[in-house]
């Protein structure tokens, strides 16, 4: 079976650890580094960026989590996480992990409508997904090896980029799982898969 954790530190934990398991895969909590052995993948949920990057350096997990990205395992990162991922967040110095070749501009859909609902045509999902967004980012720029999977008002609000998957807004609270199990379905098969930094992936 597969094994995703869930940065379980602040926001939609819960509904990504009920959507991996709807999914038919083990979801674990993450809180620490040591949760981060034996995982095939990891999600990084919806909340506010600030608050989980402030608790991210409280758990000493910002290194492990860059470690975790250079092993080349999947990652995906829905509304803050799709922030933390981002090698580029407008208007701020650093960026977090800075792992996915995406730029990122926070709360980009004005405050009057802050959190709304849209039925979005997805590439690689046949059927349009009805998408929550909640004082969502979007996706300003992307790199030459980024595939735009999705855009709003002329927005990109979804975007795969090799091992990483990102999207503005929250999959996770219907009871729609495609998204995840497309994320699933990034998780290389358990025998000898060769990683990007050479190590052989071959967990049974
Ligand atoms: N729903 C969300 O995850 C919102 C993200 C939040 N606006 C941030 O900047 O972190």
């Amino acid at each position: 079976m597969k094994r995703v954790g869930v940065l379980a530190l602040q926001g939609a934990v819960r509904e990504h650890i009920h959507s991996i398991e709807a999914c038919g895969a083990k979801a674990i909590s993450v809180k620490w580094p040591k949760d981060l052995e034996e995982l095939d993948a990891l999600v990084l949920p919806g909340g506010e960026s600030t608050t989980m990057r402030r608790l991210i350096d409280r758990s000493g997990l910002i290194e492990p989590l860059r470690e975790f990205a250079k092993s080349g395992r999947p990652m995906f990162g829905t509304c803050a996480g799709l922030i933390l991922l981002a090698r580029e967040v407008a208007g701020h110095g650093a960026p977090h992990l800075g792992v996915m070749d995406v730029m990122v501009e926070r709360n980009s859909f004005g405050r009057q409508i802050d959190s709304f609902e849209a039925e979005l045509s997805i590439t690689g999902l046949e059927a349009p997904f009805n998408a929550v967004f909640i004082r969502a980012p979007h996706i300003v720029g992307v790199g030459p090896e980024t595939q735009v999977l999705c855009e709003h008002d002329g927005k990109i609000v979804m975007a795969k980029s090799g091992q990483f998957l990102g999207c503005s807004f929250h999959p996770e609270l219907t009871y729609d799982h495609r998204i995840t199990s497309y994320f699933l379905d990034m998780i290389p098969s358990r025998t000898g898969t060769l990683l990007p930094n050479g190590m052989l992936y071959s967990k049974v």
